[in-house]
This record gives C-alpha cells, structure tokens and sequence, in this order.
C-alpha cells in the first residue's frame, strides 16, 4: 500500500492535522508510529485503516484490512461470540469458520466465559480482548493498531505480541501506535514520527532474527546434512540443534522422517546471538 501525498485537516478550514504524508507499507512489515499527543497518529491510522478519506493526495493498494481503534464501540446489539463471527465473516470466513475462529480467540484471550454477554455488558478489560479479537479473527492483510495493548492485562499483552509477530511471519502488514517505547522494538522494520504534520522515517531497524534450538536423541548418527546446517552441541547422550526460526520446521521433519528417526526432547524459540557460531 502506498499513500502518496496525503494530508488531512479536519472541517473546510481546518488546520492541517497531516501534510503531504509519502508511506510505503511493504507486505510482511511491521511499522511503529510515533509522536507527541495530538501530534496526528490516530488520524493517521484511520486513514491507513481506511475509515477515513484524506483531504489531500490519495491512498493506492490496500489490502484487505483490519483496524483496532483507540476505543471500542460497545454500544452494538451483539454477544461477543456473534460479533466477531460477524467479523469473521466480513473478512470472508464461512459462517462455520467464522463461529470457530471467534470461539478460539476469545479462548485464547481468557474470555471463553464470556462469549455470550453483550458487548455493552462486557468490563473495559474483557471489551478490550473482543476489540483485539475483531481485528485479529478474519486474518487480515493490514492489521491496523491504535493503542491496542492499553487495557490488556499482562498475560494478553504477550498474546497480542505474539499474534502481532505471526501476522507479520505469514506476510500481512501491521502498523501499530503505542505509548510504550519498548513494544516489540526489536521486531519493527521502521519506525515513522508524526511531527508538525509531517511524518519522517526515525529507524529503520533490522529485526531481531530468531532461531530455534532443538534438543533431540536417537540410537544411530545425525545426519551429515541437515536443513539450515544447524549448529551442533552433544548434550550428554543428546544433542543441541540450533538453526535459523525459517528453518526449524523443514530440520524437524528431517529428524522425525530420519532412519533410524530421532525423538525430539524440546524445541524452544530464542533471540538469535549477535554472530552465530558455527
Ligand atoms: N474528528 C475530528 N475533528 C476535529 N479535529 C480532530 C478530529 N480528530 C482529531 N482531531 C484533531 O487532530 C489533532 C490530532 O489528533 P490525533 O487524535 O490524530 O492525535 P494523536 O497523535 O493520536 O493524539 P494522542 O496521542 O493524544 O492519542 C488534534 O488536534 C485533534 O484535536
């Protein structure tokens, strides 16, 4: 998606909130918008989102999107469970897909037990997980995030996170504001600052690349070519397999399928070391 030119202002002669805003946002990245209150970010994610319209320059390529606004409109006629169904299914899920995927996301968030309570009923915390939820539930291509962690407790934080990271591992594009500097820092490809209307490029960082150390057994030799050529440490009558996280499932299958085949004793995801050792 490209947005080229773009600006906003509010009302015929409103200030200009954003002006002459350029923004590429590739497939598989992960963008962080930041900037003082006030600065523009929600306007511009709503204008990312695609739920409103810029007054100036134009927006080409969107995806198919999703969008998680700073406050959730309670006020719908739904249980939880028919409203992300609903959502579901906007995103083209069958209805049946639809009603699952909902049922798991709300599992997944703590929220099982209230899968049936209308939205207006739901507490600010469990209202927040549905909003996550919506936004996460048809697997959009753009994931669109304004302050989406505000509210969550701790351990629905690091599910957001995670869910954040697989949305990105499985080529979508997600743009997110937050106030807390820290969230997923490793893990942005860029970080844009609103500024007098303006939005500039601050970091262009690397990701943090992951590996995966795999610790298995077996009675005969590992095999001299392994997918990734992991790095190798005996572990007492076992052995230590690291390998890139790209990697890890085609290692894995090459174990299990090995004869005689190996038993896998733990496989565990880990920031990569600055150089691999090899
Ligand atoms: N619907 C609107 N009508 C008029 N002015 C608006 C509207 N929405 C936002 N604004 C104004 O646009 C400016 C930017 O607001 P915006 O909410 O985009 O900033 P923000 O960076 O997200 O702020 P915060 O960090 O406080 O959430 C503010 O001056 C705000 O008052």
């Amino acid at each position: 998606m490209h947005l080229t030119g773009v600006g906003r202002r509010y009302g015929l002669r409103g200030p200009w909130i954003l002006r002459d805003v350029g923004l590429r946002v590739p497939r598989g990245a992960l963008l962080r918008i930041e900037g003082a209150n006030g600065s523009g970010k929600s306007t511009l994610l709503r204008l990312l989102a695609g739920i409103d319209a810029p007054s100036a320059g134009r927006i080409t390529g969107r995806p198919r999107t999703a969008y998680v606004p700073e406050r959730f409109p309670a006020a719908l006629p739904l249980t939880a469970v028919d409203y992300l169904t609903r959502l579901g299914r906007v995103h083209g899920l069958r209805r049946q897909a639809a009603a699952r995927a909902a049922g798991e996301w709300l599992e997944r968030f703590g929220a099982a037990g209230h899968a049936h309570t209308p939205l207006s009923r739901l507490s600010k915390g469990t209202g927040q997980k549905v909003a996550v939820a919506q936004g996460l539930v048809g697997r959009p291509e753009l994931l669109v995030l304004d302050e989406a962690w505000t509210g969550l407790d701790p351990a629905s934080r690091r599910i957001l996170d995670r869910a954040v990271l697989d949305r990105v591992a499985d080529g979508a594009s997600v743009v997110f504001v937050d106030h807390d500097p820290r969230r997923l820092a490793g893990d942005c490809h860029a970080v844009h600052r609103v500024a007098a209307g303006r939005l500039s490029e601050v970091a262009a960082a690397a990701p943090r690349s992951r590996v995966v150390r795999v610790e298995a057994e077996g009675t005969g030799p590992l095999p001299e070519r392994l997918p990734g050529d992991p790095v190798r440490e005996p572990l007492g009558g076992a052995v230590r397999l690291t390998v890139a996280d790209a990697d890890s499932d085609a290692l894995l299958h090459a174990l299990l399928t090995a004869r005689p085949s190996w038993h896998i004793r733990s496989v565990a995801a880990a920031d990569a070391p600055e150089e691999p050792r090899r």
